[in-house]
């Protein structure tokens, strides 16, 4: 589908998303990463998809009401503004951009809603590819008492086989992910707290940065 013609120019700035199932703990983990990177001078601009723009937030809001290919056409939507409007400004701007959810949560949520790979990618098409896509995972058993605990977001957290369903299709996101050429790192969030996780991802981001910075050399 897309050819390294299609591919966005690379920018100054580090995108890093994060993705995995509802309740693995990717907001929690997205929170402590800026902090820990901002308490340590480095630039950071911490985003989450769907966006806080209006389009963002009919999607956030609008489970129960868009599925399937609506759905999917918001999502996408909404991504093609917010790079456009905040993460590509940003990323110009040399920040490192913490991305709570992106491609990877279209292909598991549009993929529950009967959507395939391909149509997703289709609607994606031209998106910035990520310095680092970070899956959350683990045990859909654990996932799920964290969700139960918390309480679900949207139409696809209430559903009684969320985790199991949402777990298995990152696994095969995850390949869908490399077979595009991203870089993907999945983290097991099943007994690791919080912190140990944010912790794993900053050295993550670290070694992205170095290898960058090597590069350009
Ligand atoms: N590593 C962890 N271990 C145990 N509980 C966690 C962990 N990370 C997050 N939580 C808790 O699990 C729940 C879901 O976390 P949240 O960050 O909202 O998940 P997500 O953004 O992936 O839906 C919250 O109550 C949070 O405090
Ligand atoms: C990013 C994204 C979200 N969504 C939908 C389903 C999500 O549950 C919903 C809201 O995202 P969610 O992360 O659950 O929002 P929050 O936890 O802040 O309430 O948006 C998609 O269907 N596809 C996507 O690619």
């Amino acid at each position: 589908m897309t050819s390294l013609f299609d591919e966005p120019r690379r920018l100054p700035g580090t995108l890093i998303t994060l993705d995995g199932p509802g309740g693995v703990g990717k907001s929690t983990a997205a929170k402590l990463v800026a902090e820990t990177l901002t308490a340590a001078g480095v630039p950071v601009h911490a985003t989450v998809q769907p966006s806080r723009a209006p389009l963002g937030e009919l999607a956030r809001h609008g489970t129960d009401t868009f599925r399937g290919m609506a759905l999917a056409c918001l999502c996408a939507a909404d991504r093609h503004h917010q790079l456009d409007a905040e993460i590509k400004p940003a990323l110009r701007d040399g920040q490192i951009v913490i991305c709570d959810r992106y491609v990877a949560s279209s292909l598991v949520l549009q993929g529950l809603d009967g959507l395939s790979a391909e149509t997703v990618w289709q609607l994606n098409h031209g998106v910035y590819r990520p310095d680092l896509s970070v899956i959350l995972n683990g045990d859909p058993a654990v996932i799920d008492h964290r969700l139960r605990t918390r309480g679900g977001h949207s139409r696809f957290e209430r559903a009684e086989d969320n985790s199991d369903m949402e777990s298995g299709l990152y696994v095969h996101a995850v390949v869908d992910l490399q077979a595009k050429g991203w870089l993907v790192e999945t983290l097991d969030c099943t007994t690791d707290d919080a912190a140990t996780i944010a912790a794993r991802i900053v050295s993550l981001i670290h070694r992205v940065i170095e290898e960058k910075i090597a590069v350009c050399r």
